[in-house]
C-alpha cells in the first residue's frame, strides 16, 4: 500500500535504513535516506508482512491472528475535546507509519535534531512491519465520568457499552481493568508490538497516560480457516470452533455492529472488545490426571476432538451417553459455553497466553489474556460468562483478575483519523 504523503511528511523505512547503514555507514545512510525519503523516491516491494491499515473494519479483528500482543488501556487526562481529537489524529499517523514498518515523526529515530528527543524511540529499527495491526476502542468512561458527561459525548454512548457486571468468583483488580481508550497492538515480533504502545504513550504525554498494559505471547485462537489451532497453557487446542475471517455470515451475525443492531450510527461496522485477564492455576492443573483434564475441557488433549468422538472439527454430541451421564460432562467448558446453550450466540476469540513472572510463592503468574470481539456483549458475552462462572468445572483452575469492555469503531479511509465517526457522525 502506498503511503499518503499528506499524512506523513517523512517515509523512513526501518529495514531500508539498516540496509543502507550496512552498505555505507550510518551517517551516509541517513543523509541519503533523508533525501530519498523526502523526494518520495524510496521504492520497496510491498512486503507480505504488512497488513493494510485502512478498510471498512479496523485491522486486528479478523486479521489472521499474530503470535504476540501488547495491549494497553489509556486514561485521558485532558478534558479538552479538541486535544483529544488531535491525539487521535497523531496516533493515526503514527500507527499508519508503524504498520508500514516505518519510523514515526519528522526525523524518526535518528535523523532529527541532535538537540531534541527523537520522534521515534528506535527499538524497532531494522525490524520489518511484522504483520502489525493496531486496533483501538473506547471505554464507557470516555463518555461519562459517573453521571457527568465528558467531551460532549454523553449522547454518543452506545446502549451496548455497559459496565460489565460482577461474575461469581471474580477477583477484579481495578488498576488492571477498564480505561478510556484501549489499544491492541498485535504483531509477529514482540518488540514491534511493544514499540507501538511505547510510542503512542509518548505521543500522549500530558493528554493521556497508560492505565494498565499486558503483554501476551502465543496466540490462543485461529481466526482464518487455514490457520493451525494453537494450544493454551493448559496444553489444549484452543480456537477450534472460533469464528474465522472467511465466515462472513457468522461475522455479520455475531461480530460486526449493524445499523439495525445499534442505537449509534457511528458504531456501524465496528465491534465490541471484551478483555479478561484470567490467571490459570497451572500448578494445580499439572497435578490433575489426563482424564480429569479432558473432562474439564470436554475435548481430547491430543487431537482436540470432542469426547463424543470424531476429529477436531466434528461437532460435539452433548446427548451421547457415557458412564453415569453424558460422555461430554455437563459441567465441561465446551458444554457450558457452547452456542447451543446460548441461543446460537458466538464470539470471535483472539486471546493470548501471558506470563508475568511468579507470585513469590513459587507459582507462575500465568494464564490467558482473553479477548473476544462481539456485536453486543449483553447477548454474546455476559450470559456465557455468567454460565461459566456458575457451572464450569474449569473455574477451579481459574481466577479472573481484570475486566474491560470497549466500543471499537469501524475502520477508516485515507485522510480520516481513528474514531472520527464518534466525533463527527450526527
Ligand atoms: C465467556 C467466554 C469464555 C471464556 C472466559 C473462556 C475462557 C477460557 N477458555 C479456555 C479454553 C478453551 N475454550 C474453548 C472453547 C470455547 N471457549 C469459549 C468461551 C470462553 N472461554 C467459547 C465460546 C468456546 C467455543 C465453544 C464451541 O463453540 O464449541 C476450548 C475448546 C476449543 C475451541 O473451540 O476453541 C478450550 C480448550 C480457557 C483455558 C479459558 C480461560 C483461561
Ligand atoms: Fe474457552
Amino acid at each position: 500500500m502506498r503511503q499518503d504523503k499528506e499524512e506523513t511528511s517523512v517515509n523512513l523505512s526501518r529495514r531500508l535504513l539498516l540496509t543502507a547503514a550496512g552498505a555505507g555507514g550510518a551517517g551516509l545512510a541517513l543523509g541519503a535516506l533523508g533525501h530519498l525519503a523526502y523526494a518520495g523516491q524510496v521504492s520497496e516491494p510491498a512486503p507480505s508482512d504488512q497488513i493494510p491499515f485502512y478498510g471498512e473494519h479496523q485491522a486486528g479483528i479478523v486479521t489472521e491472528s499474530q503470535d504476540r500482543m501488547h495491549i494497553a488501556a489509556f486514561d485521558v487526562q485532558t478534558e479538552d475535546r479538541q486535544e483529544l481529537i488531535e491525539l487521535l489524529q497523531a496516533w493515526t499517523q503514527a500507527i499508519l507509519a508503524m504498520t508500514q514498518g516505518q519510523e514515526i515523526g519528522e526525523g524518526g529515530a535518528l535523523a532529527g535534531s541532535y538537540n531534541a528527543p527523537p520522534t521515534d524511540t528506535g527499538e524497532a529499527l531494522g525490524l520489518p512491519a511484522s504483520r502489525l495491526t493496531v486496533t483501538i476502542g473506547f471505554g464507557r468512561s470516555l463518555f461519562l465520568d459517573g453521571e457527568t458527561p465528558r467531551f460532549g459525548l454523553a449522547g454518543k454512548l452506545p446502549e451496548a457499552l455497559i459496565e460489565l457486571p460482577h461474575f461469581r468468583g471474580d477477583m477484579i483488580e481495578a488498576q488492571r481493568s477498564y480505561g478510556d481508550i484501549i489499544v491492541q497492538a498485535c504483531a509477529d515480533d514482540p518488540q514491534v508490538a511493544v514499540h507501538v504502545i511505547r510510542n503512542l504513550a509518548r505521543l500522549a504525554f500530558g493528554k493521556a497516560n497508560v492505565r494498565w498494559s499486558q503483554i501476551g505471547f502465543g496466540r490462543t485462537s485461529k481466526t482464518t480457516a487455514q490457520q493451525s489451532t494453537p494450544r493454551n497453557l493448559f496444553g489444549f487446542k484452543d480456537g477450534t470452533e472460533n469464528i474465522v475471517a472467511e465466515d462472513s455470515q457468522a461475522l455479520e451475525e455475531n461480530v460486526w455492529v449493524t445499523k439495525e443492531g445499534t442505537d449509534q450510527a457511528w458504531m456501524v461496522g465496528g465491534s465490541y472488545l471484551v478483555a479478561r485477564r484470567i490467571r490459570m492455576h497451572i500448578e494445580t492443573w499439572d497435578r490433575s490426571t489426563l482424564g480429569e483434564q479432558e473432562n474439564v475441557v470436554g475435548r481430547l488433549k491430543s487431537s482436540g476432538a470432542p469426547l463424543s468422538g470424531g476429529d477436531e472439527f466434528t461437532p460435539p454430541d452433548f446427548a451421547m451417553p457415557g458412564r453415569g451421564g453424558p460422555i461430554i460432562p455437563k459441567d465441561s467448558h465446551v458444554a457450558v459455553v457452547h452456542p447451543s446453550a446460548h441461543g446460537g450466540a458466538r464470539m470471535l476469540r483472539r486471546g493470548f497466553n501471558y506470563t508475568d513472572g511468579s507470585d513469590g510463592l513459587g507459582r507462575l503468574d500465568a494464564g490467558l489474556f482473553f479477548i473476544a470481539f462481539v456485536n453486543d456483549a449483553r447477548t454474546h458475552f455476559v450470559p456465557i460468562q455468567r454460565a461459566m462462572s456458575a457451572n464450569d468445572a474449569m473455574n477451579e483452575y481459574l481466577r479472573h483478575t481484570s475486566s474491560g469492555l470497549y466500543a471499537v469503531p469501524p475502520g477508516i479511509q485515507a485522510g480520516q483519523y481513528l474514531g472520527q465517526q464518534l466525533f463527527e457522525t450526527v
